[in-house]
């Protein structure tokens, strides 16, 4: 509803007509139903009711009972094969922006949380009035972020049938519940929402049913009508529910029996029933619920589109009748679209139905009569007509090619080896099916597909199948093209881990989907670090971005190293965004104790004005004699010699019991461990339960430093710092100057050892009274454990058996980001996020 002096302010095209203005067809990705507030509905633009269904890669908001009638036109994040480009447009959605933002083109305020107000582009983040959006040039060159940005016509995806979230690798929200009836394309139960369910007895309500599809899913919608109401209106009122602009006179309603939806018995059509007395039919028999129909026609006109125009959205008109074929339609249209000399053959009509969830493409017959596919369509849904479209495409062979990772295998196999275990385990086709790249130490194989239903078929059987009691997991891999990013693009590659500390990662994948290529964001619970690196692997050069706590980023920094040598960029820097409980790291490289809800534009930003600085790593050769024995129940367990690497620091004795108490603890209730504040409460806990007087860890353990027997005080933790903060933030070596040591760094290729003589004393260095006893600094550790003793390495703890450690730095040191002290002068962060320029002269 408008004034009328304001009409000439509405630039936004309404629901029913916006599936016929996307420019191509690009299908959402919509997870759990989950509750939103202050987010309005784009198809019906009310306010969103609990629980509505958002768009994990665009700011789509929608009820989940208005999901049918939102059209495909989500961001292009890939190439898909159909209607690719290389120049990209800026994206607009509109509202649900903050009521501070402001247009870029009249520097007023457009944004609202009353109502659906204000434009957004989801690639640059330029925000504009609706008034105003339209004088702003097309093209989009990704703002501030662009040289952060993978760009999506680098990234190529042969999807198909895969739904967005497998291709984006999105996993459900645990958190928010969902719908009894997993079925989110529409209530069974009908929607209410548009209706008030009036006590005034002059109006009944209708349940209408969209054709036989609505029908079999029980899907209808209500409407209230005068119980006086004429034919017409209630067709009209009909239609306007499923947001269908057509003339009423061309559809009819269809009283709702289970006969109705074989026969063509429509009670009320003109023919049948005298106009004077439809109003009759609707006051007396009140039909409870009714099908619309559209009335047959014996022509048409279809629009068809040229798949090949990579511009604008332009198509031809053709009047088809019941002798219509696809070959006529297709020779008739040719000519039309200057191709008049071309061959026939060499052109096929494809039908594309641009469902918001999915994007469904069919070849049409070439004996296909045109007419009674519309009117089968038609029959099926009238929803669906609305949102379906002709393509005329050239007819040039495509090659299917879809990557699969499957992790999770047995490490250190040969190709052979792997291939047969997934033949014996996935039946995999070895004729449509290969392995392109194994990564031995990870036990992980990459499978290239040319078959879309092959691929399939082992996406779903993988997540169902276990080697050696181990679950298999599965990722589909984009290609991306390195040849096609812009030289001076680095793009970010973003690790999230959902489990850090405050459990904040899901948030900020979320956020780092829309600001960025989703297709650059990896989420570490679904396959670890490998997912991402192998994506990035030819690309030239790019950034890393670890979102997580210290075990997180030593994580991600062990998987650099063991796959750097495979990848073209083979020493990324490497920026922290400190979402665990200590940060030990992220503090060092000044990125915060812990995150606390920045915007994480403002941290992308940050990340690109870092500076570069080194860090040693160190790698841990652990060595048992014999079997550890189990830390809860004294139960042996055989323990395999296994090499470790080292950023921050490694603790034998107290401190790694403290980290292990806490692991077991968080492991039996991972919910309770939501806030950084909590997990610490939980060490003092802990800790409290460990204050004894005992001090015996020099009587188990024997330290040679660089060669030299070093003797050792008397202590119960012993540990080895490569950074100056531990346990969240500590300094245990202490700031005092010591001529038998060098001033520690985090480069200079040496490691600090200190002793802390336990609970009591690491609460003195908690609260900086105090620090830990030195004890050498060198860079050849050899340790010998006489008992089985809690090791913890970047705070990830377990039991160590007897027999050796060894500490040596490991290969080249590795580049990390600090960021930068001084933010360089941006302005208003909000303000600048975009590029624009606007047309001269403008429409
Ligand atoms: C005087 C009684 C003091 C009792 C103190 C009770 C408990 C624990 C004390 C210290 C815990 C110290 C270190 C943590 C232990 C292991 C972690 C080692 C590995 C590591 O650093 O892992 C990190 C990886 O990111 C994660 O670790 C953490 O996040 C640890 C958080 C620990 C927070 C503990 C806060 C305790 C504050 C206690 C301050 C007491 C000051 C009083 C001093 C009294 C002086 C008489
Ligand atoms: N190398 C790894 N492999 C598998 N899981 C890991 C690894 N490192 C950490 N994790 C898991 O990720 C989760 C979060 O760890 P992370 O270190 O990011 O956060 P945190 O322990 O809360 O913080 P911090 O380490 O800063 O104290 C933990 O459950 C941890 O066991």
């Amino acid at each position: 509803m408008s004034h009328e002096k304001c009409l000439k302010n509405i630039k936004i095209p309404c629901s029913c007509v916006a599936p016929s203005l996307v420019r191509v067809p690009v299908a959402h990705c919509f997870g759990s139903p989950g509750h939103y507030k202050r987010k309005f509905c784009t198809v019906c633009r009310k306010s969103l009711e609990s629980p509505a269904l958002r768009c994990e890669v665009c700011e789509l908001h929608v009820h989940t009972d208005c999901i049918l009638f939102a059209c495909s036109d989500c961001r292009q994040c890939h190439q898909d094969g159909h209607q690719d480009h290389d120049t990209y447009h800026h994206h607009w959605r509109e509202g649900n922006l903050s009521s501070s933002a402001r247009c870029e083109v009249c520097r007023k305020t457009c944004g609202s949380s009353e109502v659906l107000s204000g434009m957004r582009c989801e690639w640059c983040g330029i925000l504009a009035h609706a008034a105003c959006y339209v004088i702003v040039t097309p093209e989009c060159t990704f703002g501030r972020l662009r040289n952060m940005i993978l760009p999506p016509s680098c990234v190529q995806l042969f999807s198909r049938n895969f739904s967005k979230l497998h291709c984006f690798r999105v996993t459900e929200n645990l958190q928010t519940e969902p719908d009894e009836d997993d079925d989110v394309d529409g209530s069974t139960q009908g929607s209410t929402k548009d209706v008030q369910i009036s006590t005034d007895s002059s109006k009944q309500m209708l349940k209408i049913f969209d054709g036989n599809d609505a029908v079999k899913r029980n899907q209808f919608r209500l409407i209230s009508v005068p119980r006086i109401a004429k034919n017409e209106e209630v067709v009209e009122a009909a239609l306007r529910a499923y947001y269908i602009n057509d003339d009423e006179q061309e559809y009819e309603l269809q009283t709702f029996t289970q006969q109705a939806l074989l026969s063509d018995d429509v009670i009320n059509r003109n023919d049948a029933v005298e106009d004077s007395n439809l109003s009759s039919v609707f006051r007396e028999s009140v039909p409870e619920a009714w099908i619309i129909r559209a009335k047959p026609k014996d022509e048409e006109v279809i629009r068809i589109y040229p798949a090949w125009l990579k511009v604008g959205m332009a198509y031809v008109s053709l009047r088809v009748n019941k002798d219509s074929t696809t070959q006529t339609v297709v020779k008739e249209v040719l000519p039309l679209l200057g191709k008049q000399t071309e061959c026939l053959e060499n052109y096929k009509l494809v039908e594309v139905l641009m469902g918001s969830k999915q994007v469904q493409r069919m070849v049409l017959d070439n004996q296909e009569l045109i007419l009674n596919r519309l009117k089968d369509i038609r029959k099926t849904s009238i929803r669906q007509m609305n949102q379906t479209r002709f393509y005329i495409v050239e007819n040039n062979k495509s090659i299917v090619r879809v990557n699969l990772l499957v992790g999770g295998l047995p490490p250190q196999l040969s190709r052979e080896e792997y291939t047969n275990i997934l033949k014996a385990e996935l039946a995999i086709k070895t004729n449509v099916v290969s392995v392109s790249h194994v990564y031995q130490a990870q036990g992980a194989v990459v499978l290239e597909i040319s078959c879309f239903s092959e691929a399939e078929r082992i996406y779903m059987l993988v997540k169902d199948t276990t080697v050696n009691d181990k679950p298999l997991n599965v990722v589909v891999i984009p290609e991306v093209v390195a040849s096609k990013i812009p030289q001076n693009c680095c793009p970010v590659l973003v690790f999230v881990n959902p489990k850090s500390g405050g459990l904040k990662g899901r948030d900020l994948l979320y956020s780092f989907r829309k600001l960025l290529n989703p297709h650059q964001v990896f989420e570490l619970t679904n396959g670890g670090p490998l997912p991402g690196f192998h994506t990035f692997c030819k690309v030239p050069s790019f950034r890393v971005l670890v979102c997580g706590g210290d075990g997180t980023v030593g994580w991600v920094l062990g998987a650099l190293e063991e796959i750097r040598h495979k990848l073209a960029c083979s020493e990324p820097s490497v920026a922290i965004l400190p979402l665990g409980t200590g940060n030990d790291l992220g503090r060092v490289l000044r990125w915060g104790a812990g995150y606390s809800g920045e915007d994480p534009y403002s941290i992308l930003v940050s990340v690109d004005e870092a500076d570069d600085v080194l860090m040693d790593r160190w790698t841990i050769l652990l060595d048992a004699d014999e079997p550890a024995e189990g830390a809860e129940n004294g139960v042996a367990e055989p323990e395999p010699p296994k090499i470790v690497q080292m950023n921050n620091y490694c603790g034998l004795g107290i401190d790694a019991e403290l980290s292990l108490d806490f692991h077991h603890a968080r492991e039996e209730e991972p919910g309770k461990f939501n806030s950084r504040f909590h997990n610490k409460g939980v060490y003092v806990k802990v800790g409290l339960q460990k204050i004894s007087h005992t001090r015996n860890l020099h009587k188990d353990i024997k330290l040679q430093v660089d060669q030299q027997e070093v003797e050792l005080p008397s202590i119960e933790g012993l540990i080895f710092i490569n950074i100056p903060s531990w346990g969240s933030g500590a300094d245990l070596w202490g700031s005092d100057s010591d001529n038998r040591f060098e001033k520690p760094r985090i480069d200079d290729g040496l490691l600090e050892v200190v002793g802390v003589t336990g609970v009591v004393h690491m609460g003195q260095v908690q609260g900086g009274f105090r620090s830990g006893i030195r004890i050498a600094q060198g860079s050849y550790f050899r340790v010998t454990l006489l008992k089985p003793i809690p090791v913890q390495v970047d705070g990830e703890p377990w039991i160590q058996a007897p027999g050796r450690i060894i500490i040596s730095a490991a290969g080249p040191k590795v580049h990390m980001l600090k960021k930068s002290k001084k933010q360089k002068k941006t302005g208003n962060m909000k303000e600048m996020r975009g590029d624009m320029s606007i047309s001269e002269g403008g429409r």
